[in-house]
């Protein structure tokens, strides 16, 4: 059965009566009524996006393709929703630590703002390119609409290897960013938030140097530490929103609880840590994980708060994951092999292709990483009957909580940690629900039931908020 097309999403009496299904512009022919679409990009940037399936843009393209042959929208919506709306990049020059001086490039792309303000983390990594923010600030926009927050999709990246960045040159560079970047974010333009490499130090950096021009501006940014209006389970929320769409999940396969069940980690960051600690706290057994330096394996389980305790502390009393004295050396892709309830990427992009999606060894893959399964690898885990917990739901926890920083520094209040969690509870589990039912009628993916969730609540804003 195919999903209501967009005729069902307009429904009368919303305060769209202007335009009728057959005169809504959106359904005008493009020849003899041209509407003024508002996507248009930033002239700063030469490069057009590139649909081709080889980009990382376009293969995120590939699963909002697939959502929108379901959905049956007309031609030129499906264009503005596959086009981002400003792309920006910048080059940020910095004094080094050692007096030379050090050049970096940074992106932001702002993807579609018609639910809220853009929100999205930067990353600062060696990959990062506009290639990669494309795809991220898209996947952003479905995860923002799929979490229901009022925000749309950016995100952005710097080009660099933050391992050979002293702590004052992260600071001068993400001082630069906001140098260069501050006309187009903004409490309510385009706030950003946590990414890879980029935790609360950066986000303070942010808040004080935007205040600098802005005035006191505490909204610019989510992620501060709670000393500096940040919210009370922001660190841990990305890890515990994964936990809790593991919990869900499983229920409502029929899967049993969490207790006992074997899970293997790739990614021991901030939300791959904190995602083995909430799942070893609810009785998991966590019997891999690894990061970009190595691996480690327990069939026993691991005992997760140590774990975090050594990759914490500097040698000789902790050190790399490699060295845990309580389990055995493993690579990466040992584990990413390894027989498991539950596997879950949760550091970069593409972890999960063509080549190694076949060796998968596990009952269940949830996404806390952005974009870890390629198409070809997520068409091979169908075939095989791997059910996929998909990023835009799994890892939304740290935007729902995010957007709970930013209601309290708008309202200048703070709420109990408590309160936030059992927010996050809640928002978890009813949109697990929502994509639950979708993938049930309609027989589809989860992925594909997420993405057709993500771009009705999108596209209806659109309508809504009119064209001309
Ligand atoms: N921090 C947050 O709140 C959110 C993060 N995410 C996603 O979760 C993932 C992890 O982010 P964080 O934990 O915040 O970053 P992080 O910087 O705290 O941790 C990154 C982890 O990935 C590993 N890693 C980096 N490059 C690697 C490589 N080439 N191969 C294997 N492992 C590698 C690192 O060793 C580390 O364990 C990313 O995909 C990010 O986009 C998604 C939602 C929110
Ligand atoms: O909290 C934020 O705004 C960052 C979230 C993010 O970048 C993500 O969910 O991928």
């Amino acid at each position: 059965m195919h999903a209501p097309g967009l005729a069902a999403l307009l429904r009368p009496g919303e305060g769209w009566a202007r335009h009728e299904h057959g005169t809504h512009p959106l359904f005008a022919d493009p020849e003899t009524k041209p509407v003024v679409s508002p996507k248009v990009h930033d002239p700063f940037d030469a490069a057009k996006p590139d649909e081709a399936a080889d980009t990382l843009y376009g293969r995120t393209n590939v699963f909002v393709r697939e959502a929108l042959r379901e959905l049956d929208y007309p031609e030129r919506l499906q264009k503005m929703l596959l086009t981002p709306q400003r792309e920006v990049h910048v080059e940020l020059i910095i004094t080094r630590d050692s007096g030379e001086i050090g050049a970096f490039n940074a992106y932001r792309v702002q993807h579609d703002n018609s639910r809220g303000p853009f929100k999205g983390g930067f990353r600062f990594h060696p990959d990062a390119s506009m290639d990669d923010a494309r795809s991220l600030a898209s996947l952003m926009t479905w995860k923002t609409a799929v979490a229901d927050v009022p925000f749309g999709g950016a995100k952005g990246g710097v080009r660099c290897d933050p391992s050979q960045l002293s702590e004052h040159e992260l600071e001068r560079i993400t001082r630069k960013l906001v140098q260069a970047l501050r006309h187009v974010m903004g409490p309510t333009q385009d706030i950003p938030g946590p990414e890879i490499s980029a935790g609360s130090k950066v986000m303070s950096y942010w808040f004080d140097e935007y205040s600098k021009y802005k005035g006191f501006s505490p909204a610019c940014v989510t992620g501060k530490p709670i000393s500096l209006h940040g919210t009370y389970g922001r660190e841990y929320a990305t890890g515990r929103g994964v936990y809790l769409a593991v919990r869900e999940f499983l229920r409502a396969e029929h899967a049993g609880k969490i207790v006992g069940k074997e899970i293997v980690l790739l990614g021991f960051g901030n939300v791959g840590s904190w995602c083995a600690e909430m799942l070893h706290y609810h009785g998991a057994k966590v019997i891999g994980v690894a990061d970009r330096s190595g691996g480690i394996a327990n069939q026993n389980g691991l005992d997760v708060p140590a774990l975090r305790h050594h990759v914490k502390a500097r040698p000789p009393f902790g050190g790399t994951l490699r060295t845990f004295p309580g389990g055995t050396p493993a690579a990466q892709e040992e584990l990413l092999r390894l027989p498991c309830d539950v596997l879950i990427p949760a550091s970069v992009s593409s972890i999960i292709t063509a080549e190694n999606a076949h060796e998968l060894q596990c009952k269940y893959l949830a996404e806390a990483a952005n974009s870890p399964t390629t198409p070809e690898a997520d068409q091979i885990l169908r075939e095989r009957d791997i059910p996929v917990l998909p990023d835009i739901y799994a890892s939304c926890g740290g935007v729902i909580v995010s957007f709970f920083e930013w209601v309290q520094n708008v309202q200048n209040l703070r709420w109990e940690e408590d309160e936030v969690n059992r927010s996050l509870d809640r928002k978890m589990t009813e949109c697990f629900a929502e994509i639950w039912q979708i993938h049930k009628d309609q027989k589809l993916p989860l992925r594909t039931a997420a993405y057709v969730r993500a771009l009705q609540s999108v596209t209806r804003a659109h309508i809504h908020r009119g064209f001309d």
